[in-house]
């Protein structure tokens, strides 16, 4: 695990798994347009794990797609390792987007006729790849499934299914894991087994992991929580108390 708080919060790290350069979104056009994120440059040290907290509305899931190329910014750069993704057409992106990043959502976003197996094959079929079958069964082994290739979503806990969906997102073995809420629809003590699960893959595989959420127990696991307000970077904490963090966000009404 990284511990150098200087490298945890790296800027402009060349070295990094992703970063951002003024990345700006806006949706819709003139006096009607909203700023979704107005200017926000971060890098994310490999094998470290990043919350990104803020009140509603703030722009964190916007960033999230931005970083991980499922939305165009309107403005500035977004790089994973030395490749410039964010002006790349759209076949090229969704080729690297496949190998170099992985995202989660809060709703599993499962397709419930499939099995298990064949929910975390579906991104490499529906690129036109054969399945590797070593691959998943490795994957849902490391997150606890092994056995269960052969159920539906549907026979699964909310805490199983997220973890076909990390599996899912982890087989294509990405640098980057990207999670929106990974916990959000899970009881707290299933969340906790979600967010081990996490944090394993960046203490014994040197996973890079941004989550946005918005608890400050869940933001307890990452080595550092971003702060956003208003579509702007406002704060960088390293390695916060869930206290600390509580009180930040009450601070900008989160
Ligand atoms: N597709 C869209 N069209 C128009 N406005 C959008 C779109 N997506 C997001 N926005 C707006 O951009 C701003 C940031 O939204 P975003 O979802 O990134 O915030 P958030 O911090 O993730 O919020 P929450 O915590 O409520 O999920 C909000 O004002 C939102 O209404």
């Amino acid at each position: 695990m990284t511990t150098d708080t200087a490298v945890v919060t790296a800027q402009t790290w060349t070295g990094a798994a992703a970063r951002a350069e003024e990345l700006h979104r806006a949706y819709g056009r003139g006096g009607a347009a909203v700023r979704a994120l107005r200017g926000v440059s971060v890098a994310f040290a490999p094998g470290t794990f990043t919350a990104v907290m803020g009140p509603s509305g703030s722009g964190k899931t916007t960033l999230l797609h931005c970083l991980a190329g499922m939305d165009r910014p309107t403005g500035g750069t977004v790089w994973w390792g030395g490749t410039e993704v964010s002006r790349l057409p759209e076949r090229r992106l969704a080729e690297l987007r496949r190998s170099r990043v992985g995202f989660v959502f809060q709703a599993f976003n499962l397709m419930p006729a499939m099995t298990v197996a064949q929910n975390v094959e579906l991104p490499g079929r529906l690129a036109g790849e054969r399945p590797d079958r070593a691959r998943v069964l490795d994957a849902l082994a490391r997150v606890g499934l092994a056995g269960r290739e052969r159920h539906r979503p549907g026979q699964l806990s909310g805490g199983q299914q997220q973890r076909v969906a990390i599996a899912r997102a982890l087989v294509a073995r990405p640098e980057v894991l990207f999670a929106d809420e990974p916990t959000g629809a899970l009881d707290r003590a299933t969340g906790h087994d979600i967010l081990d699960l996490l944090r394993a893959g960046v203490d014994h595989d040197g996973q890079t992991c941004v989550m946005v959420t918005h608890d400050p127990v869940a933001a307890g696991y990452a080595d550092r929580v971003l702060l956003l307000a208003d579509g702007l970077l406002v704060d960088d904490l390293v390695r916060p108390t869930a206290a600390q963090v509580g009180e930040r966000l009450s601070q900008l009404g989160g």
